[in-house]
């Protein structure tokens, strides 16, 4: 059994430059799934792809696995070219596998400076700096706390009955970019202090996952109240601080 997660880029990352997305982190994880298939098809392989960008602007909402990859971004392009090698690894050698296609994956450990909109908002309310919003605030989402999604895994994993199946794993509902920050804000009893940046061309309008093949199939069905993972995710920043920065960077009234 193999679970693949790792990935060299996020949707930000090339986007200047979509043609690197190829050599860099295609080429290699296609390679990989490829060459390991050819020696052992019958390990069964998890790719975990991105339910967020590999539709790119979809025609219905909630979005399910039949709706056409239509990626804007050159990282959503590099998914769905990573999903084809998979599947091609299917037909030809037999690999067993499934693609699970994740939204907006939030929780506690996430550590990334580069990418996921709450733990940037939660950094700038523990450091004080400003938040850049890109856009006006309407782009949606499908948020889902990361143990849900470490529970759809690892119902994947169990899973003997389907060998060949893509997934879309999300909560099911979407959250407006402004709806999320004053979620945050609410969670958190802290004002953010937004700097509006023009709208980048990588991220979709809206994406919501219809997830009720999963749910039919491995009967996984995302579970935690978002808002209280947002408020995991604050509390785990606070306890990280020592007392004077706790003093310093504001508790939360109550608490300490
Ligand atoms: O500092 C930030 C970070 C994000 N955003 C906005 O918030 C929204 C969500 O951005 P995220 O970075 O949280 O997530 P993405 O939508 O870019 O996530 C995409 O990339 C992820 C991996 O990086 C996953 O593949 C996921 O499925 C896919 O939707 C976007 O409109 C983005 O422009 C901001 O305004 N400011």
């Amino acid at each position: 059994m193999i679970v693949y997660l790792a990935t060299g880029s996020t949707p930000a990352t090339f986007a200047d430059r979509p043609w690197l997305e190829i050599p860099q982190v295609v080429a290699p994880v296609s390679e990989f799934m490829l060459r390991f298939a050819s020696v052992n098809p019958t390990a069964k392989r998890i790719f975990v792809s991105s339910g967020g960008t590999i539709y790119g602007n979809p025609q219905v909402h909630p979005v399910d696995e039949d709706q056409p990859s239509m990626p804007i971004s050159a990282y959503g392009m590099g998914k769905h070219m990573i999903e084809e090698s998979v599947q091609f690894a299917g037909r030809t050698y037999g690999l067993n596998y499934n693609i699970l296609r994740v939204s907006n994956p939030i929780g506690r450990h996430h550590q990334s400076a580069a990418q996921g909109v709450v733990s940037a908002a939660i950094r700038s309310l523990v450091t004080g700096t400003e938040f850049n919003m890109y856009g006006d605030g309407t782009s949606v989402r499908d948020y889902v706390d990361a143990d849900d999604v470490a529970e759809a895994i690892w119902a994947a994993c169990r899973d003997t009955c389907f060998n060949d199946r893509i997934w879309n794993v999300g909560s099911g509902v979407g959250h407006s970019l402004t709806d999320i920050l004053e979620l945050v804000e609410e969670v958190t009893g802290r004002k953010l202090r937004v700097k509006h940046i023009p709208s980048r061309k990588i991220d979709v309008q809206k994406v919501i996952l219809n997830c009720s093949r999963v749910a039919a199939d491995i009967g996984w069905v995302a579970r935690r109240d978002i808002a209280r993972t947002i408020e995991d995710i604050w509390m785990g920043h606070i306890r990280s601080m020592d007392l004077d920065e706790r003093r310093i960077a504001y508790a939360i009234p109550g608490r300490f």
